[in-house]
C-alpha cells in the first residue's frame, strides 16, 4: 500500500523494532464487522436467523466479524435495523462508554452514528441521548441511522460544540468525544484519509480536539465521565491532547479501563511532559488485533460547579391539538407512548422527559418522529414504524426475507393482499421495516422514496 512518506518516517521512529510487523499489517485484508442492534433482536435470536458467516469480536458483546463474501449492507435485515455495520476496533469505544438506561448522554461528534447507535442500544430507550454532528449533510445521515435502528430517546442536533455548551452546562452524565482526527488508523480502509494526510494537518487536528474537549468538559456534571477517542496513531492527537487537557483542567482525572487481549496502553515516552496515568489510556493496533487503529481515554470530572436548575422543554398541553394522533393511536397501536409530545409545524414528536428547551438550536430530530398531522388526519412516520414491534400494533403483515413481496416492498411497489383495510406495519420475518396502507386488496407502499432499492 502506498503510504505518505512522512507518516512512515514518523512511525518508524516511534515503533522501532515493532515497525516491520506494523507495516506488514497493511498487506492484510481489512476486517469487517457488524454490531447486533439489541433494541430489535437479542443476540441469540439473531445468531439463529443470521444468513452471514459470523465470528465473535472479543471486546464487544454485540460485535461480530463477517466474511468478505457477505453483503450485510444489502439485505432486508439491514433495512429493518437488526444491525449496524461498524469497524471492529471502533466498537470498543461504545463498550468502554458503558452508557446506561435513564442517563443523560451526549455524543458530540456523532455522524454517521456508529457509536451513537451503540450507546442507544445500551440505554434501552430510557434516558436521553443527544447525538450531535456539526456538518449538515452528515447530520442527516446520522438521523437516518438513528431512525433505522428504531431509537426512541435520541435527539439529533446539528450544532457547534460551543453553542451546545452554552445550553447544556453541567447537564450530562456521560459524554463521548469521538474526535475528528488525521485518520492514520483508517488508511487501510479509507483511502481519502490517506490522501488528505499531512504533518501540518496533525497540528490543525490537535488544536480542534482540545477546543472540542473544553466544550465537552463544560457540559459534564461533576462526577460524570468523558470518553475521548480517535482513529489515529499520532501521539500529538492522543497522549498529547489528553496531557494538555488535564494540565488545563485539574478537576479531571484519567480512569483505568479494562484492556482486552491485544490492546495496548498509551505511551508516555511519545510526548513531552505526559501527565501521570497516561498509561491508563488505550491504543488499538492493526498488527496486534483484528481491527484498525484507535486510541481511547476515559476521564472523570472530580470537581466543579454543580448545576441543578435547567430550562426543560415544554410539551403540548392541550391534547385536543393533536387529536388526530390519538385517533390514529387508538385505531392502530397497542402501546401508549410515554414522553412529551411536541409539535414542530405539522410534525409531531415524542421527546424524552427532562430534555432541555431546544430554542435557538439546529435540531434535526427532537425525539421520536411520530408523524404529521394533516387536515383531520394523521400520517405515521417511517421512524415510528421502525420503533414499533409487532406486539405494539393491531395490524401487521410479515413476509419472508427471501420472498418476492419483501423485494417489491423495498423497491417501492404495491403488493396484492387478500383482505384488510387501513395502516399495516410491514415486517420481514417479524421485524418491522415500514408502513403500508391497505385498501381494495392492494397494500399501498409507504417505504420512503430515498431508501428504496433500485
Ligand atoms: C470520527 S468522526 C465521528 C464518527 C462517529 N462517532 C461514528 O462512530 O460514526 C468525527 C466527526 O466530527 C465531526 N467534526 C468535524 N469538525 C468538528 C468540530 N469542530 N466540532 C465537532 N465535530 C466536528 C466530523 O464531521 C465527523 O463527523
Amino acid at each position: 500500500m502506498n503510504l505518505p512518506k512522512d507518516f512512515l518516517v514518523k512511525m518508524k521512529e516511534l515503533l522501532k523494532e515493532e515497525y516491520d510487523e506494523f507495516i506488514k499489517s497493511y498487506d492484510e485484508e481489512k476486517s469487517q464487522g457488524l454490531r447486533i442492534n439489541t433494541l430489535k433482536v437479542s443476540i441469540d435470536e439473531f445468531l439463529k436467523i443470521c444468513p452471514f458467516n459470523l465470528k465473535k469480536i472479543p471486546w464487544v458483546k454485540e460485535g461480530y466479524y463477517f466474511s468478505s463474501d457477505d453483503r450485510p449492507g444489502k439485505h432486508p435485515y439491514h433495512d429493518a435495523g437488526l444491525y449496524y455495520i461498524q469497524e471492529p476496533s471502533a466498537m470498543a469505544v461504545g463498550e468502554i462508554m458503558d452508557s446506561k438506561p435513564f442517563e443523560r448522554v451526549l455524543d458530540l461528534c456523532a455522524a454517521p452514528g456508529g457509536k451513537s447507535t451503540h450507546l442507544a442500544s445500551r440505554m434501552n430507550q430510557e434516558g436521553i441521548l443527544v447525538s450531535n454532528e456539526i456538518h449538515p449533510a452528515r447530520a442527516k445521515i446520522l438521523s437516518q441511522n438513528i431512525e433505522r435502528l428504531g431509537i426512541k430517546n435520541a435527539v439529533v442536533t446539528n450544532e457547534t460544540p460551543e453553542n451546545l455548551a452554552k445550553k447544556f452546562k453541567g447537564y450530562f452524565d456521560r459524554i463521548l468525544v469521538d474526535a475528528p482526527c488525521s485518520g492514520e488508523g483508517m488508511f487501510r480502509k479509507d483511502l481519502g484519509a490517506r490522501d488528505e494526510w499531512s504533518l501540518s494537518n496533525v497540528y490543525h487536528c490537535l488544536k480542534r480536539q482540545l477546543d472540542i474537549l473544553e466544550n465537552a468538559a463544560t457540559m459534564l456534571r461533576v462526577g460524570g465521565r468523558l470518553v475521548y477517542s480517535t482513529c489515529t496513531f499520532s501521539p500529538e492527537e492522543n497522549e498529547g491532547v489528553i496531557s494538555n487537557f488535564i494540565k488545563l483542567n485539574s478537576n479531571f482525572e484519567i480512569e483505568d479501563v479494562k484492556v482486552y487481549d491485544g490492546f495496548d496502553r498509551g505511551r508516555s515516552q511519545w510526548v513531552e511532559d505526559a501527565v501521570d496515568n497516561i498509561d491508563r489510556t488505550i491504543r488499538i493496533w492493526p498488527h496486534k488485533t483484528q481491527g484498525e487503529g484507535h486510541y481511547i481515554a476515559v476521564l472523570r470530572k472530580t470537581d466543579g460547579e454543580d448545576i441543578s436548575k435547567f430550562n426543560f422543554i415544554n410539551g403540548v398541553t392541550n391534547k385536543k391539538s393533536i387529536k388526530e394522533y390519538f385517533d390514529f393511536a387508538e385505531e392502530n397501536l397497542l402501546e401508549n407512548l410515554q414522553g412529551q409530545f411536541v409539535l414542530f409545524g405539522e410534525q409531531l414528536y415524542v421527546v424524552p422527559k427532562e430534555m432541555l428547551s431546544l430554542e435557538n438550536m439546529k435540531v434535526l430530530r427532537p425525539g421520536l418522529h411520530l408523524g404529521s398531522i394533516k387536515k383531520n388526519r394523521f400520517e405515521p412516520s417511517h421512524a415510528l414504524a421502525l420503533y414499533l414491534n409487532g406486539d405494539k400494533v393491531k395490524n401487521k403483515l410479515s413476509f419472508d426475507k427471501d420472498s418476492k413481496e419483501i423485494l417489491y416492498y423495498l423497491k417501492g411497489e404495491s403488493i396484492g393482499v387478500e383482505s384488510g383495510k387501513g395502516w399495516y406495519l410491514v415486517q420481514v420475518d417479524g421485524f418491522s421495516i415500514g408502513w403500508g396502507k391497505l385498501s381494495g386488496n392492494i397494500l399501498k407502499n409507504h417505504y420512503p422514496k430515498g431508501l428504496r432499492w433500485l
